[in-house]
């Protein structure tokens, strides 16, 4: 027998915090510690039905009161009969809801209502072909022999009493399973990934009519609770914004001003590594032509001081972190006082950032620690500010969705996303004038000619970093022994994963002959095709 792995949540959460309880019709999926949790909440906001995900230690209490249409259990790392694997609270059982277990979800409800699981004689990776024995409700519109996407080693041996059998594949005889009278589910295989083809039929199945949720989520709904949560929240009382002029503090700043209008300042820190001429541009459009007036912070000095001499990313990053608070604070008290800072953080900043494994608003799960963005694993612990955070919840794309819904113009909604500490990680090692002088020129370059072809909307980000190393070149007969630029352009759907962008060598032909020319300090350019995973978006 073996060891469990350890799953990171050692406590029930303390508090659970939840768009659902805004919401009339939610979905929980209770995380086992699967790489796919949140894939599987995603599958499902696809079908405009509300879904989160919430760690496995939460209790039959707890859930009852944010009031669930349905739960599915996740996959995980560990097996059923190890020592200290990961169970439900029993009671969840007994709740009366539809529950769909997923992989080890499935096999923790085969185990706990009293059937049999073992490791299997051969363990299936990858894709399989799934045969129907019953096309009743959950595979109602799934083709007899579609390919379904497994990873398991260990199989159901033995059903509790009163489960049928629906589905199987070659190795595994009991591939999906149901007691269709309790409305409890089981399959082995993963509907929520790409490659499994009936996967979306089989969770639309679940969603609609085994938990019978009708299409609630939906942009305009998400608006009209947020605005209705923001004002019920904030009350009478100022909100400082935190805008960068990205797409999601933009989207937050039109939902506030809609929300609180008067109540609403917004500040915008220069902290002196944004990109060429983007904080004139940035003011004027707020002022100008949005007519949302915003405070200019110049903290320039101040950052590149506290900066100075440092190379470890992640001091890089919580520097900046304290940096920016400092700056709100000095702000509060000059326009002030106000109660609340409102920040653009989204989900995946909150998944990537959480440096105990646990979101520390909420007490959630999260996967372990990446880097921390700046406005998450940067925050000190006193705090003086509350929070205001609507968009915390919801994945890049939901935000676009939610900025168009609310009137913010397509340039913005559509802009590539740009990191809170900005071109400081992206100048790998110490930071130095010089340095920013050179990557901005570089990055302006790289701008330009993705805009000027037509080819800005077929990425996720393109962008330049700066090498602290230097190379030998030949430029007019000379010796240059000069930084190397790495350009990185990738495709993602939502920042959590991501490929290297298939860039027409022409393109990449004259970024490199332009920043070599132009850019004095840079005699090299390379290409980084490095997909997320393994690497990272951002270089540091
Ligand atoms: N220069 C800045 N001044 C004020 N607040 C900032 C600044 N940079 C980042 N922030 C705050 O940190 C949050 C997270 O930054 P992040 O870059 O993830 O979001 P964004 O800039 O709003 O959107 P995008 O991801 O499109 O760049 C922002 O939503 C904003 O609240
Ligand atoms: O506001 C931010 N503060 C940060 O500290 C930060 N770090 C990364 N990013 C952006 O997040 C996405 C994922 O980046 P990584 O693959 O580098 O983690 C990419 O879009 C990155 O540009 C940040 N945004
Ligand atoms: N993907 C999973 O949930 C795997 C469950 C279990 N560890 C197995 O190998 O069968
Ligand atoms: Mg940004």
């Amino acid at each position: 027998m073996n060891t469990a792995v350890t799953l990171p949540t050692e406590q029930a959460p303390q508090k659970v915090e939840s768009l659902g309880q805004l919401n009339r019709q939610m979905i929980v999926i209770l995380d086992f510690g699967s790489q796919y949790s949140e894939l599987i909440a995603r599958r499902i906001r696809e079908t405009q039905v509300y879904s989160e995900v919430l760690s496995y230690r939460t209790t039959a209490e707890q859930l009852r009161q944010l009031n669930p249409k349905g739960i599915i259990f996740s996959g995980g790392p560990n097996s059923v009969y190890d020592t200290g694997a990961p169970r439900c609270d029993p009671e969840i059982w007994n709740m009366g809801l539809p529950i769909l277990g997923v992989c080890y979800g499935m096999q923790l409800m085969v185990q706990q209502l009293g059937g049999e699981v073992a490791k299997a004689d051969r363990g299936e990776y990858g894709k399989a072909s799934l045969y129907i024995d019953d096309p009743t409700d959950l595979f109602t519109n799934v083709e007899d022999g579609t390919t379904m996407w497994m990873s398991h080693g260990d199989s159901v041996i033995q059903m509790p009493e009163q489960f049928e059998l629906l589905a199987h594949t070659e190795n595994t005889p009991c591939a999906a399973i149901a007691d269709h009278d309790k409305k409890l589910y089981g399959v082995q295989f993963h509907p929520e990934v790409v490659h499994s083809v009936g996967g979306i039929a089989l969770i639309r199945n679940f969603v609609y009519h085994i938990c019978e949720c009708e299409p609630t989520w939906t942009t305009a709904a998400f608006v009209e609770q947020a605005i209705r949560e923001i004002r019920a929240r904030v009350g009478d009382k100022r909100v400082l914004l935190a805008l960068s002029g990205g797409v999601d503090s933009s989207t937050l700043a039109f939902l506030l001003h809609k929300a609180i209008g008067d109540q609403l300042t917004c500040v915008f820190i220069d902290q002196g590594f944004m990109r060429k001429y983007e904080p004139e541009r940035l003011l004027k459009l707020f002022q100008e032509q949005f007519h949302i007036p915003v405070e200019y912070v110049n903290a320039r000095e101040r950052f590149i001081s506290s900066l100075s001499g440092i190379t470890d990313p992640e001091e890089k990053r919580r520097i900046i972190g304290r940096e920016f608070i400092i700056a709100f604070e000095e702000t509060s008290r000059r326009l002030g006082p106000f109660d609340y800072l409102a920040q653009g953080t989204l989900y995946p900043d909150v998944i990537e950032s959480a440096n105990t494994n646990v979101d520390p608003q909420t007490g959630e799960r999260v996967a372990v620690k990446i880097k921390s963005h700046h406005n998450v694993g940067g925050l000190p612990k006193d705090l003086r500010f509350k929070l205001v955070e609507p968009l915390r919840k919801l994945f890049k794309d939901e935000v676009r969705k939610v900025g168009r819904s609310i009137g913010l113009p397509e340039e913005i909604v559509q802009r590539h996303p740009f990191p809170g500490p900005g071109l400081a990680i992206r100048i790998i090692g110490e930071i130095t004038a010089e340095r920013l002088n050179i990557l901005r020129d570089a990055d302006l370059i790289v701008r330009q000619e993705i805009n000027q072809r037509g080819l800005y909307h077929d990425y996720w980000q393109a962008f330049a970093v700066l090498l602290p190393v230097r190379s030998v070149g030949v430029m007019g007969d000379q010796r240059t022994y000069a930084y190397p630029i790495v350009l990185r352009i990738i495709t993602s759907e939502d920042g959590m994963t991501a490929d290297w962008a298939r860039v027409p060598y022409d393109v990449l032909e004259v970024i490199s002959n332009r920043i070599v020319n132009e850019v004095k300090g840079v005699n090299r350019v390379v290409y980084d095709i490095t997909s997320k995973p393994p690497g990272t978006i951002e270089w540091e």
